[in-house]
Formats: structure tokens, C-alpha cells, sequence
């Protein structure tokens, strides 16, 4: 074969045994001398999608920014490809669960360029304030518009964070240092560093909306913040309120977005970021970049000189380690489990996020908030309760805790790092009371309110590879947590199993199996009296995700206190 060009000008063949790395966008030369000495760096810019697929056989490692999309048939064709380098966040171009499926390990650079982020957050809040992107256009032009062109001050401004994460808290802090007022909206945020940044945490985007003369979202792009903002948010601000987006294209409705610019619902926004990139010709993105009242960027947020050195030694470090056998700290899909104690710890493993998903879908939206708090404990019983290494539990129940409202990837090495980060506090206890036997291998979960007003628990247990919960508060149960489920809760008196099964029904769902769980026989005795007729929950699996019309359907069958869809 024709020896290719490596990064350093030498000549290789790629069979003289050394691990070969494919690098097709421009990554930052700090990282890649790390690499040089010990591997074949290939820099191939431009690359198109046929030609990444045919040349990336043979390649061991590949680094993208966030041009390269790393498809399924990209690494389908990657033979030999054990890693894929991610040289900033947002992993959206990469077909993680296929890379998964096929053991390539996906590492990021969760930190390297959240300054960066912030500052452009910044720039494009002070140039949407004073119009520097018209007034710099126009003078180019030969023009010297005064009147027309004057602006905004920020100080003393209220300026709306959606999402006081990583980005939203340096952007919180260098507002505050503009003079501005900042209120945020997370659900996860962590109040005590919100409450040192000076920022108030707001209950709801509703809440803010009609009161910031500024909004900034700094959220991820999940199914939860797609059009976060559309015409109804738009419409609730104030006339002269701007907003700004570094985060992802899609957290503010586009279509929703160019209404409110061109009526005049808002008076202006700073774009960094769009649903496609570049946009496509006449979409609402293309509209939006183009228009008079915005100030858009090409996803510029993290292209400074120090964000792409540390991202790109970021990567580069773990590419090294993997490629020699060692672990990431920064993997967005390894296995949160050691190989050595897989077999054992696996199935739960897999229990324990199940039970983390479960508590935040049946506690947390049920009662409408965050009211088992932040607090839990694991409990480890029977032969659990001997092993030594029980750190695999505890990341993947961070990692079922925080799957509904981050996509924070969580593993085994980031998981004590993402819990403090969210201010959840997890203990774990080793249950060896006398006379357990007979509860071999169950977990017990518990979450204490934070007002010390009680607490929440779900118990479940492995059989071989099967997994069951058998208590959820204060129900006993059996059923595997698996697919999507509705979770009623119930006064237990005939007629309401056909009641329901009346209502699903009618919308031609299918109950894949149901299960009644009763009041535990300890509290039934001594709740019979406090409350109207025994309680009981109604678990039953379904064959698809329904939607709100049937929700309210089941919630008005007569006797039922409260329903819940679950996705396990
Ligand atoms: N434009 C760029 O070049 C650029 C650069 C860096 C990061 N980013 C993007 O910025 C975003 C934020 O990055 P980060 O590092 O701060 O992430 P992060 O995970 O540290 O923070 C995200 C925060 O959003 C919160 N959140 C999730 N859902 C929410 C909701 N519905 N309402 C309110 N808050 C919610 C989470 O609790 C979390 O605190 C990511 O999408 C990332 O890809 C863009
Ligand atoms: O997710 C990220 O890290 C940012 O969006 C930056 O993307 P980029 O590496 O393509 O600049």
C-alpha cells in the first residue's frame, strides 16, 4: 500500500504495526504531539462521508469535532477502531449506541470549553445590545448609520438562565460582573453555587419569562428541551427582551423564533447555533441568520485558541490510555463496570439505574417536583451486602438519577464527580442482619425528603438475569422494570382493572401484562382506618408510549388518585 502522510511530515506505511489514528477536522496540534511518538497521526480535512467510510478501515483511533457525522456505516467500516475522540461536549454526531454495540469506546471533553461557551454567550449578549453586527456591516458598506443604531446597557438588566449548569453558572457569574440581575431555571441546579454565584433560582421558565430583558438557554438538546421555547414562551416576554443560544439548535423553535423576530414579539437574538449546520438554503435557520435583528454565528462557542488546546490534550490523554489498555476519565459510553466484576455485579448494575429511572419518572413527576430531594441510600442485602466493590451500584444509579434531564454520560469513573456536581448524595450500606437469607440479592433504595418530612423506597432483586421490583413505596409488587408502563394509583375497589382496560382500549393499546400491587400488609393494618377504602397501585405494561388524551382518560376513571407513565 502507498505509505499515507502523518502529522509530523514522516512517511509510514500503515502495516508496520503501529495503531493508526484518523483525524478529519482541525484539531489543535497540543494534543496530537502526545500522540506522535507512539502512533500514526493522519490529518485528512475535507474528507466526504464515502471517503471517510472507505478510509477509516485500518484506523484505530478517530478524533471529530462536531462537523464529522461518525454514522453507523463509519463504524461498521472501522474494522480495527477502538476509540472514538470526541475534542469538545456535544456527542449528537456520533452514533453512540452503535459504537457501544460494537465495543469503540466514545470519549469527550466534558470542561475544556465552557469558558469559551460563556464568553461567546457574552459577546453576543453585548452585540445583540448594542448592534454591532449592523452597525460593523454598514460602516464596511460605506455607510455611518448614528440614529438608527442605538442600544441597549445591560447593567442593571435582568438576564433569564435556562439551565446553571457548567456553561450557565460561568455565564451567571460574568453577568454579575456586567452589573445584571440573573435568575435561573434548573431543576438540578445546585442551590448553594447558584446561591454563591448571586444568581435566584426561579421555579419555572414561566416564571422568568415575562420579567428577563435577556434569556440564555444552556441546556443539552434532549426529547425534554427540544422547542423548550416556541410561540407561546415567545409570546410571554417582554417586547423588548433578546435572546441568546450557544447551546444547541432546536432548544429555541426556529419556525417559532422568526415569527417573534418579525412581529416584534421579542426585539432581538444572538445565534450560535442552528438545527442544521450550515442551515439549509430557505429553512428557518438560513431566515434566521440572515435576519436584520440577529446577530448569528457559525458555532463559534468554543473556537478559541485555549478551548481547542484543551480539548484536544483532553482527548488526546485518553486516546493514549485507551489505545495502551488503560481507562478514560471522560468516556461517554465504557462500561460503568470492571470486567473482572462484571459477571457477578451486572444484572445489577443494570437494576439499580432501572430503580434510579423509576424513582425520577414515579416520585419526581408524579408529585409534580423534586420532592424526595436530593438524599439516598442504597441498601445492599444477602450476598450483595458482601461485595467489596459495590462503586458500579452507585454510578449507575447517578447514572439512572441523571438520564431524565442531562445527557451527562456517567460511568464508573465520573460518577462521584456528577453527583457532587449535581448535589446528590448517595450512602451506601452493607445489610448484614441476622436472618436476611431469604432476601439474597436485594437492593433496597431509599430517598429522604430534604424537610425531614420522610421518605420514598423502592426494593428490588435479580433472579439470574431477570430483573424485579417487589416493593415501590408503600406497595408490594412484582414486575419486571422493562419498556413503557402506566402507574396508577388507586382506591382498591371492583370495577377499576375494567374500568381502565375500558379506556386503553378505546385507544387500541395493548396491556402486555398487569400487576396489583397492594398495600404492605404491615401499613395496611395501620392506615385501614386513615384512609377511604385500602389503596393499591395498578402497574401495567403497555405496548407503546401514549399520549396526554389517554393520560386524562385514566386520570378521570373513577377512584384513581394519580397516574404515572413510566419508560424503564
Ligand atoms: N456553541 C458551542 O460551541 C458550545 C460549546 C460548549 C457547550 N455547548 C453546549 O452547551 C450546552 C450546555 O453545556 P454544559 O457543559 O453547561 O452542560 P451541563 O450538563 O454542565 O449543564 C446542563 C444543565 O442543564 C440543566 N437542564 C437539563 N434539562 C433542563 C431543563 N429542562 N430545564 C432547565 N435546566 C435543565 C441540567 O440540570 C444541567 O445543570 C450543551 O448542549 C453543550 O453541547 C455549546
Ligand atoms: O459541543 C461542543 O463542544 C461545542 O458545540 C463545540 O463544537 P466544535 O468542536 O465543533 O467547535
Amino acid at each position: 500500500m502507498t505509505p499515507t502522510a502523518t502529522s509530523n511530515g514522516a512517511a509510514r506505511g500503515p502495516d508496520d504495526g503501529r495503531p493508526r489514528i484518523l483525524i478529519p477536522e482541525k484539531v489543535s496540534p497540543d494534543g496530537l504531539a502526545m500522540l506522535e511518538p507512539h502512533f500514526d497521526v493522519d490529518v485528512k480535512l475535507g474528507l466526504t462521508p464515502d471517503e471517510l467510510i472507505s478510509r477509516i478501515t485500518g484506523y484505530h483511533g478517530l478524533i471529530v469535532r462536531s462537523e464529522t457525522k461518525v454514522t453507523e456505516e463509519v463504524l461498521a467500516a472501522g474494522k480495527k477502531l477502538r476509540v472514538v475522540a470526541r475534542a469538545g461536549v456535544g456527542v449528537d454526531n456520533i452514533n453512540v449506541p452503535a459504537a457501544t454495540s460494537r465495543g469503540i469506546i466514545v470519549v469527550n471533553s466534558p470542561s475544556g470549553n465552557i469558558l469559551a461557551a460563556a464568553e461567546h454567550t457574552i459577546a453576543l449578549l453585548l452585540a445583540t445590545a448594542r448592534n454591532i453586527g449592523r452597525a460593523d456591516g454598514s460602516l464596511k458598506q460605506g455607510g455611518w448609520e448614528r440614529s438608527k443604531l442605538v442600544g441597549i446597557e445591560v447593567g442593571r438588566k435582568v438576564l433569564g438562565i435556562v439551565g446553571l449548569g457548567k456553561v450557565g453558572l460561568n455565564v451567571a457569574r460574568m453577568a454579575k460582573g456586567l452589573g445584571m440581575q440573573v435568575k435561573a431555571v434548573d431543576p438540578y441546579a445546585n442551590p448553594d453555587m447558584a446561591r454563591q454565584a448571586g444568581v435566584d433560582l426561579a421555579s419555572s421558565l414561566e416564571d422568568i419569562l415575562p420579567v428577563v430583558d435577556f434569556l440564555t438557554i444552556h441546556t443539552p438538546l434532549l426529547a425534554t428541551t427540544l422547542d423548550l421555547v416556541g410561540e407561546d414562551e415567545f409570546r410571554s416576554m417582554k417586547r423588548t427582551a433578546r435572546v441568546l443560544n450557544v447551546a444547541r439548535g432546536g432548544v429555541y423553535n426556529e419556525a417559532a423564533l422568526l415569527r417573534a423576530l418579525d412581529e416584534g414579539w421579542i426585539a432581538g437574538a444572538g445565534i450560535d447555533v442552528f438545527t442544521s449546520e450550515p442551515p439549509t438554503a430557505d429553512s428557518a435557520a438560513s431566515q434566521i441568520a440572515k435576519h436584520p435583528k440577529v446577530v448569528a454565528t457559525p458555532h463559534l462557542g468554543a473556537s478559541t485558541v485555549e478551548a481547542q488546546e484543551n480539548v484536544s490534550i483532553d482527548v488526546c490523554t485518553q486516546v493514549l490510555e485507551i489505545l495502551r489498555g488503560g481507562l478514560p476519565t471522560s468516556a461517554v459510553n465504557a462500561p460503568i463496570i470492571l470486567p473482572e466484576e462484571y459477571r457477578k455485579l451486572q444484572p445489577f448494575v443494570q437494576l439499580v439505574e432501572k430503580m434510579g429511572r423509576l424513582y425520577m419518572q414515579h416520585f419526581v413527576r408524579s408529585k409534580g417536583g423534586l420532592v424526595g430531594g436530593r438524599t439516598f441510600e442504597l441498601v445492599y442485602h444477602g450476598d450483595l451486602a458482601g461485595m467489596p466493590n459495590t462503586k458500579p451500584l452507585y454510578a449507575a444509579l447517578v447514572k439512572g438519577l441523571v438520564a431524565s434531564f442531562s445527557e451527562t454520560h456517567v460511568n464508573i469513573v465520573n460518577a462521584t464527580l456528577i453527583a457532587k456536581e449535581k448535589g446528590i448524595r448517595i450512602s451506601e450500606t452493607h445489610s448484614h442482619q441476622p436472618g436476611e437469607q431469604t432476601y439474597a440479592n436485594l437492593v433496597t433504595l431509599r430517598a429522604h425528603a430534604e424537610d425531614g418530612s420522610g421518605q420514598q423506597t423502592i426494593e428490588g432483586y435479580a433472579s439470574g438475569k431477570r430483573l424485579y421490583i417487589s416493593k415501590l413505596d408503600r406497595f408490594s409488587a412484582t414486575f419486571s422494570p422493562e419498556g413503557t408502563m402506566i402507574i396508577l394509583h388507586n382506591y382498591d375497589e371492583p370495577g377499576k382493572i375494567g374500568g381502565v382496560g375500558m379506556v386503553l382500549g378505546s385507544h387500541g393499546i395493548n396491556i402486555r401484562f398487569m400487576q396489583v400491587a397492594s398495600l404492605d400488609p404491615e401499613l395496611k393494618e395501620a392506615e385501614a382506618d386513615a384512609v377511604k377504602g385500602n389503596e393499591a397501585l395498578m402497574i401495567l405494561g403497555i405496548d407503546r408510549p401514549v399520549d396526554e388524551k389517554v393520560m386524562e382518560g385514566l386520570r378521570k376513571s373513577e377512584g384513581v388518585l394519580d397516574v404515572v407513565l413510566v419508560q424503564l
